[in-house]
């Protein structure tokens, strides 16, 4: 089993229960793996530091074994990510824009129309290919987001909250394309409040609260959001004593 997103210990401080606070995770090939917590626990903080926008002030995180401190330019390439908004220039088409994602990912220049025509199929933008990202809604320049983060097929997917905002026939598209990019070995780590949906997808499922990573919530549980509760409460009141 390749171990694709290796974390360990990770810290990273913005105050009192703010921030990240020896975090432990690890995501093989072919895994799909669910962030759960309750606004400000930490989910985007750990996505932004996986992705090198925030710095980690202690504790590793490594990606196929190697540290990104040490990771060459070009093993980013591999990986594909959305958070905070989707990419997309806002006078640029749909179109212009993935083609632009997948220069900037590496598909060699003969490939990217094939590349842009999946990307788009896969997210169902047939109609709005030719329409400026600024005249989109938002659901679907999340849609444009997540096909940009996708179409390269990288080894390595993160994604913050990735349904938010789409309708269940994105929802659906995504659930589909998660699953299968899974199945030809991606390792897919992704944040998100909709505990129906990651109860779909995921073969684990992490908790985090107050920056620290509390537990595991089995995805066949009966009832996730009362689990769910459960589990933060009692942390909670751990806490508090
Ligand atoms: N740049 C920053 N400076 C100071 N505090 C920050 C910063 N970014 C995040 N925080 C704080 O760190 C904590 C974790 O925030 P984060 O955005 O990671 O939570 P989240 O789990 O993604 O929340 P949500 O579900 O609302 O998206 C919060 O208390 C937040 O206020």
């Amino acid at each position: 089993m390749v171990q694709r997103l290796s974390i360990q210990h990770a810290t990273l401080v913005f105050g009192e229960d703010a921030g990240l606070f020896g975090v432990d995770l690890t995501v093989n090939a072919g895994e799909i793996h669910a962030l759960l917590g309750l606004n400000g626990s930490g989910k985007t903080t750990l996505i932004q530091a996986i992705l090198q926008m925030l710095r980690l002030h202690k504790g590793t995180i490594s990606f196929d074994g190697v540290s990104l401190a040490n990771l060459p330019p070009g093993a980013w390439r591999r990986v594909g990510h959305l958070v905070n908004q989707p990419f997309a220039y806002p006078e640029l088409d749909a179109a212009t824009n993935l083609a632009l994602a997948a220069r900037l990912k590496g598909i060699e220049t003969a490939q990217i129309p094939n590349s842009v025509d999946a990307a788009i199929t896969d997210l169902g933008l047939e109609r709005y290919r030719h329409v400026a990202a600024r005249r989109l809604s938002q659901g679907n320049r999340q849609r444009v987001g997540l096909a940009a983060a996708l179409q390269h097929h990288p080894d390595l997917v993160v994604l913050d909250e990735p349904t938010n905002t789409l309708d269940p026939a994105g929802v659906l598209r995504l659930r589909k394309l998660r699953l299968h990019r899974a199945d030809q070995g991606a390792a897919i780590l992704v944040s998100s409040h909709h505990l129906d949906e990651v109860a779909r997808i995921a073969d684990r499922i992490w908790v985090l609260n107050y920056g620290r990573m509390i537990g595991e919530l089995e995805p066949g549980t009966p009832d996730l959001e009362r689990a769910f509760f459960q589990m933060v409460h009692a942390d909670d009141e751990l806490r508090a004593s």
